[in-house]
């Protein structure tokens, strides 16, 4: 479960969200769309823990995990060291990870010799093998084509149906939402306000 009692989000003199709550529990799937430059990855930020200095409440579990609209590898390591460096699993986790999102023996690769889907699969991995309470996915999937989404769509739905975070998804594709989302949010308006339904 994630709650957050939000009073002000601001960079500098521009306030960029003002108040908003929101509560997403185990299993649910929030969606959240809003035009370009609303402040959806702002929003992420601070439910990922990455962007603390905001007025307001939090409570977040201490388990999270961020899904980027780019993969954000290492570079300069192997896939498999992906996998373990940021989440602490063991090699065979990881391994059983990587499987898992169809990339069996892909773990002494270069994150360099991987198509985009391919990038996107891993960090998928990444994330799920950190056994997150909460799932924040910004934009996962775009720059794919049609038929790389679909794949990846079900193979998300299905790792969040066995794992069963709280997840955050922010999106501007109908597609990724109605697939996903077990409840919507618009995010719209300067300071931007959260409206649901
Ligand atoms: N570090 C920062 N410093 C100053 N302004 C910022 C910073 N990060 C974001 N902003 C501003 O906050 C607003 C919201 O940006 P944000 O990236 O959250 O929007 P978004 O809804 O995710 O957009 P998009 O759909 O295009 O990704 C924008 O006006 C942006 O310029």
């Amino acid at each position: 479960m994630i709650a957050l009692d939000l009073q002000e989000k601001r960079f500098g003199s521009t306030v960029v969200l003002g108040a908003l709550n929101l509560r997403v529990a185990g299993g649910e799937v929030l969606g959240i769309e809003g035009p370009s430059g609303s402040g959806k990855s702002t929003l992420l930020r601070i439910l990922a823990g990455v962007d603390t200095r905001f007025r307001g409440e939090m409570q977040a579990p201490s388990r999270r995990a961020m899904v980027f609209q780019e993969p954000n590898l290492m570079p300069w390591r192997r896939v498999l060291d992906n996998i373990i460096l940021p989440t602490g699993a063991d090699e065979g986790t990881a391994e059983a990870w990587l499987a898992r999102v169809g990339l069996a023996g892909y773990g002494a690769h270069w994150p360099g010799q991987l198509s985009l889907g391919q990038a996107r699969r891993v960090g998928l991995a990444r994330a799920f093998a950190a056994r997150p309470d909460l799932l924040i996915l910004d934009e996962p999937f775009v720059s794919l084509d049609a038929g790389r989404v679909e794949e990846l769509l079900d193979l998300t739905a299905e790792l969040i149906a066995e794992t069963k975070p709280a997840v955050v998804l922010a999106s501007h594709a109908p597609q990724e939402l109605d697939r996903l989302a077990t409840r919507r949010a618009r995010l719209t308006g300067r300071p931007a306000r959260l409206s649901e339904g």
